[in-house]
């Protein structure tokens, strides 16, 4: 039985659960999709550029689990490196596949266009090695199953995106059909000896342990097993904080749920609970710059168990050979049951009063009326800047997600990975909180979501300039062009489209937008908030400020 390359990638990305792929078409990569329109196991969605097709892809694969993309050589593939390199850093297996030079010019000495000018076309894959767990370049028929297979199955099981390179005259050749998907699926049985010894480790840290806490990190999107967080509070009977990129991992109607650990920005209370505890239980964390506000939220490694995706360590020792999942699976069964600590649960941020529906606009009223909009079935997509600290600051109901960019953090990438995610859960509500420099570099995206009749609702957070970079270190660069955003959006409408474009200067026109949005449900609602540059979130400018300073610290003289 056979198929041709294309299609047997066709039926593999069925196969792993995928209902679409984005693409972006040029000419070494047409004859693939052509394949791939004719498997038909996934529907083929297009972007307006490489790099928003990753960023697609990206909030596709957050939401479904993993994702799936097609580009042309040199002049697609470079532009959707940083992409790439957003779902490498945010563990997110994304499948980037280019079409390729035919492989009679290889060696040929042929000089061809969409490369650098010589003979030499392995640039590409050299670059993608750095930033993919897989890089296979198919070269034959006969062995693209093979090295498809071994692609596919290694960004499923690392979490991080793989590279497939199928040259032009390749993608409709014979080759041998595809067999059960199992094996790209199966995760590897834990090690026993290891996983017990692991558990037997971990009691004796919780029993030396008067004040234990629960410390949720990003790195956990990749571990699969989020719902499971839940019954561990509730075996350890501790008190839950997360991560500010890890906000909604954890139900925060949770009676253990205790909010956003951000080291002195950290939601009232959290930071007290945490840094007074005796045995804080990290899992997944990502303790970089900013997450540690600058190098000054930094845990004593006494007092921290340290769960990640390669292995637990546990006073001063390492276990590994399980999954982080098959860890906390088997302790909260397998954990020394403690008396529950949780005290009753209260908002974790003091609540922000309405404000006159005539009054001037402010970043407070904004966040306020965002929040009354998420509901059990929400995602909002939080780009970076102070959409992060508004974010973070949301009180979310249970079921409610949360996703942003925290370790990549590439401005622009909110406005494609929130059309990913509305196309992987088009059952949800889907809220896109975006500031007026970031949506500058990927807003054509919102074209897309027209054509495809997602009914995104965008807050577009107009501050009239980079303000996170003005807290951070201010300078004539952090000032943009204004744009009429509302307005953009009878442009992206052109002959048809349901997009809407409104402009809220005030709450009760936020108000009234937000109806209109709520009804909007066969396309994107733009809302405009117009809000003065200085009116950013107190905890911005405080973090601001001690990023800013880590970032000037001298060179150390030796
Ligand atoms: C310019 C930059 N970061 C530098 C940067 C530059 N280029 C890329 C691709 N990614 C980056 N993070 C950032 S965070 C701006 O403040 C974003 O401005 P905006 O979207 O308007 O949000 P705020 O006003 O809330 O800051």
């Amino acid at each position: 039985m056979t198929t041709t390359v294309g299609q047997y990638l066709s039926a593999r990305l069925g196969q792993i659960g995928l209902k679409h792929h984005f693409a972006v078409a040029g000419d070494f990569n047409l004859v693939l999709l052509d394949e791939l329109l004719a498997e038909g196991s996934t529907r083929q969605v297009y972007s307006c550029n490489e790099l928003n097709c990753g960023y697609s892809a990206e909030g596709y694969g957050r939401a479904n689990g993993a994702a799936a993309m097609v580009v042309t050589f040199s002049v697609g593939a470079l532009s959707a490196i940083n992409a790439i390199g957003s779902a490498y850093a945010e563990n997110v297996p994304v499948i980037i596949v280019s079409g390729a030079p035919n492989t009679n010019d290889h060696g040929s000495g042929h000089l061809l266009h969409h490369t650098l000018g010589n003979t030499d076309y392995g640039y590409q894959a050299e670059m993608m090695r750095h930033i993919t767990c897989a890089t296979e370049v198919v070269l034959s028929a006969a062995n693209a199953p093979h090295q498809i297979d071994n692609a596919i199955r290694t960004a499923l099981r690392e979490r991080k995106p793989a590279y497939i390179e199928i040259p032009c005259n390749l993608a409709n050749a014979a080759c041998p059909a595809p067999g059960p998907v199992d094996s790209l699926l199966s995760e590897p049985a834990a090690d026993q000896a290891s996983l017990d010894a692991a558990l037997e480790e971990t009691g004796r840290f919780l029993y030396a342990r008067d004040k234990v806490v629960l410390l949720v990190g990003s790195r956990m999107r990749a571990s699969g097993i989020l719902d499971l967080l839940p019954a561990l509070a509730d075996r350890l009977g501790c008190a839950v904080t997360v991560m500010a990129a890890a906000k909604g991992f954890f139900p925060e109607d949770h009676p253990a749920y205790r909010g956003v650990y951000w080291g002195e920005v950290s939601t009232p209370g959290a930071q007290e609970l945490v840094e007074s505890a005796d045995g804080i239980l990290c899992l997944g964390p990502v303790f970089n710059d900013y997450a540690t506000v600058g190098w000054r939220a930094t845990l004593n490694p006494e007092n921290t168990l340290l769960a990640d995706l390669q292995g637990i360590t546990v006073n001063g020792r390492v276990f590994t050979g399980f999954s982080i999942g098959q860890y906390v699976e088997a302790l909260a069964v397998r954990a020394p049951r403690r008396a529950s600590s949780a005290e009753t649960p209260r908002r974790s941020v003091p609540a922000i009063p309405p404000a006159a529906r005539g009054a001037r606009l402010s970043n407070d009223e904004m966040a306020r009326q965002i929040n009354a909009l998420i509901d059990g079935n929400t995602t909002l997509t939080a780009e970076t800047g102070d959409s992060w600290f508004n974010a973070v600051r949301m009180e979310l109901p249970g079921g409610a997600r949360v996703e942003s960019e925290m370790q990549w953090g590439s401005i622009g990438w909110s406005v494609p990975a929130a059309l990913g995610g509305a196309l992987a859960a088009p059952d949800r509500r889907h809220i896109l909180m975006v500031g007026d420099g970031s949506f500058q570099l990927t807003a054509q995206e919102v074209a897309q979501m027209v054509r495809y009749e997602l009914p995104v609702i965008i807050f577009l957070v107009n501050n009239r300039g980079y303000v996170i970079e003005i807290k951070i270190h201010d300078g004539p660069y952090n000032y943009i062009k204004n744009w009429d955003y509302a307005g953009l959006i009878a442009a992206f409408n052109a002959e048809d489209g349901h997009g809407l474009g409104l402009r809220a200067t005030t709450a009760g026109e936020l108000a009234a937008a937000i109806e209109q949005a709520k009804a909007n449900t066969r396309g994107p609602t733009l809302i405009e908030c117009d809000l003065d540059r200085a009116d950013c979130t107190e905890t911005l400018v405080k973090w601001g400020t001690k990023v800013a300073a880590a970032n000037s610290r001298a060179p150390k003289v030796n």
